[in-house]
């Protein structure tokens, strides 16, 4: 399958809450073999959108597709199930497992004896749970954390803990990786470390979509960007499209976002 087929879809997007349209109609091409950019000011619609690619909220009007197959009856697990994984704005692993538990928890929709007995003392799990460890290992290994699969996530600085949930992402080898903010609280250095990990991360296979509001970050891995305003894009294109856009610049000039 070439990377157009393999693209996320969504046509004629339409989310509202209480009769206040958040999400206006919006038509999006997600395609694999590029790093898409989500961008647009705070209250814009991308979490939203986000939320309606992965099933976690319903969109009134639209349709939603992954590589040609309709995705819009399937609940969130299916959704991931079918390699479409997302992370979230605030770090999300879980505090009392150690880090390379919660990668091998991205593994999950592979295994064959299942997640659960895998973290079992049982005979059918103890081999799977080994593979999962020797898979979160690589997986870490790949962002470049070799030493930190015994620690436990409080240990870690906030940047490594964003590389340790896009490990966790990317270990079950997602088709569609959809990242919520992941510079967000990062320092420079671990923004460099992410930038230099996304870059790596993009492949011919995998739909990579990011909402970010760091504009450095967004304008030097992107091959196309997206921006959001009051629910509806006013620019898609190339960083340098999107940069010298009026709508764009007068939408980033007027606005408190410090971006
Ligand atoms: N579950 C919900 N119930 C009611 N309103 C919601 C809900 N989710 C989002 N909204 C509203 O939808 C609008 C878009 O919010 P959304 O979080 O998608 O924007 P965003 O572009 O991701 O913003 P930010 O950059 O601040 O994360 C906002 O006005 C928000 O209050």
């Amino acid at each position: 399958m070439d990377q157009m087929t393999n693209a996320l879809r969504g046509k004629g997007i339409a989310l509202s809450f209480g009769g206040i349209k958040v999400l206006k109609g919006l038509d999006v091409e997600f395609r694999a073999g590029e790093i898409t950019g989500l961008i647009g000011p705070n209250g814009a619609g991308k979490t939203s959108l986000f939320n309606c690619l992965t099933g976690a909220y319903s969109p009134q009007e639209g349709t939603i597709s992954y590589a040609g197959d309709p995705l819009n009856d399937l609940p969130p697990a299916a959704r991931a199930n079918k390699g479409i994984v997302r992370s979230f704005q605030h770090v999300a692993l879980c505090p009392d497992l150690t880090v390379r538990e919660n990668v091998m928890m991205g593994i999950a929709r592979n295994g064959k004896a299942g997640w659960l007995s895998a973290f079992l003392p049982l005979p059918a799990g103890l081999r799977e749970r080994e593979e999962m460890a020797r898979s979160a290992d690589d997986a870490l290994a790949d962002l470049g954390l070799p030493d930190v699969g015994d620690k436990l996530p409080a240990e870690l600085p906030p940047g490594v803990q964003r590389l340790v949930e896009i490990a966790r992402a990317v270990v079950g080898k997602p088709s569609v990786l959809m990242l919520d903010e992941p510079a967000a609280g990062l320092n420079n250095s671990e923004t460099r470390d992410l930038t230099a990990v996304l870059r790596k991360l993009a492949s011919t296979d995998l739909v990579l979509v990011v909402v970010e509001h760091d504009m450095d970050l967004v304008m030097s891995i992107c091959d196309r960007i997206y921006v959001l305003n009051f629910g509806e894009f006013v620019a898609i294109g190339s960083p340098d499209e999107v940069r010298n856009n009026p709508d764009v610049v007068r939408i980033y000039l007027g606005s408190d976002d410090d971006e």
